[in-house]
């Protein structure tokens, strides 16, 4: 069985908690994600224990941001982990995400656009009035003229960001969530279904699958549905 190409956020507070979510959910899907909560507290000996017997593909989300100097040394710094994905935030700028780019060859580098949890509202708030979609598009094009070969945006801007930078970038949305489930603090979502249809390749989803007390047998239907839908 082929596995879905999902990006499970491994969003714990501990590492036997992540370690457990990862085992039970990878015979269904294609990535983990290990983000700054779990980063932050045990350190790089966090992508071996979520990696585990399996090797599946580890997505680090550390979402970069700082001048091209730090983060440059930053990618280094976590590149010898092997990530198969390591994010920058696109508003970073060019030269910062170059730097991301060069310092971590192995790694695929993905620039975060425009956080699926900000309303217009908020963006007009922060000095980026106007559609998302129009911040998502430039920001998007800056990135992959600066070397990025993967972009994180929501579901709503995906297809719009395809034409803008064509097919061979990897789009990755969040703020994906099953029909019935809760948004939380996603504000700019749609359904797995829908994310892929507008041409999504690899979709993040976190607490509606580890939320539930079994999280492979909440992974299962999500995965077959988008197995069924490619
Ligand atoms: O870079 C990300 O992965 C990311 C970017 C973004 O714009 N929005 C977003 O939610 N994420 C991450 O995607 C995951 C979404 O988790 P859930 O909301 O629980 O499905 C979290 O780990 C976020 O850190």
């Amino acid at each position: 069985m082929t596995t879905a190409p999902i990006a499970v956020a491994l969003d714990a507070p501990d590492l036997e908690t992540a370690a457990r979510w990862a085992s039970l959910v990878t015979p269904h899907v294609s990535t983990v994600k290990v983000g700054l909560e779990l980063y932050l507290r045990y350190g790089p000996d966090v992508i071996a224990s979520v990696r585990g017997a399996s090797g599946v593909r580890v997505f680090l989300d550390l979402k970069l941001h700082d001048i091209p100097n730090t983060v440059a040394g930053a990618a280094r710094a976590v590149a010898r982990l092997r990530p198969a994905i390591l994010t920058v935030h696109a508003a970073g700028g060019p030269a910062m995400i170059r730097a991301a780019v060069e310092s971590a060859p192995h790694t695929q580098i993905a620039a975060v656009t425009i956080l699926t949890s900000l309303t217009e509202g908020d963006l007009e708030r922060i000095g980026l009035a106007g559609p998302a979609e129009d911040a998502v598009r430039r920001l998007a094009a800056l990135s992959v003229e600066a070397g990025a070969t993967a972009l994180v945006c929501s579901p709503n801007e995906v297809s719009a960001v395809r034409s803008e930078v064509g097919d061979g970038i990897t789009l990755i949305t969040p703020g994906v969530r099953p029909v019935g489930a809760a948004t939380q603090d996603q504000m700019r979502v749609a359904t797995p279904e829908q994310a892929l249809a507008d041409g999504a390749d690899l979709l993040v989803i976190g607490r509606p699958i580890t939320g539930s007390p079994d999280p492979g047998a909440a992974a299962a239907p999500i995965a077959a549905s988008l197995r069924r839908a490619s």
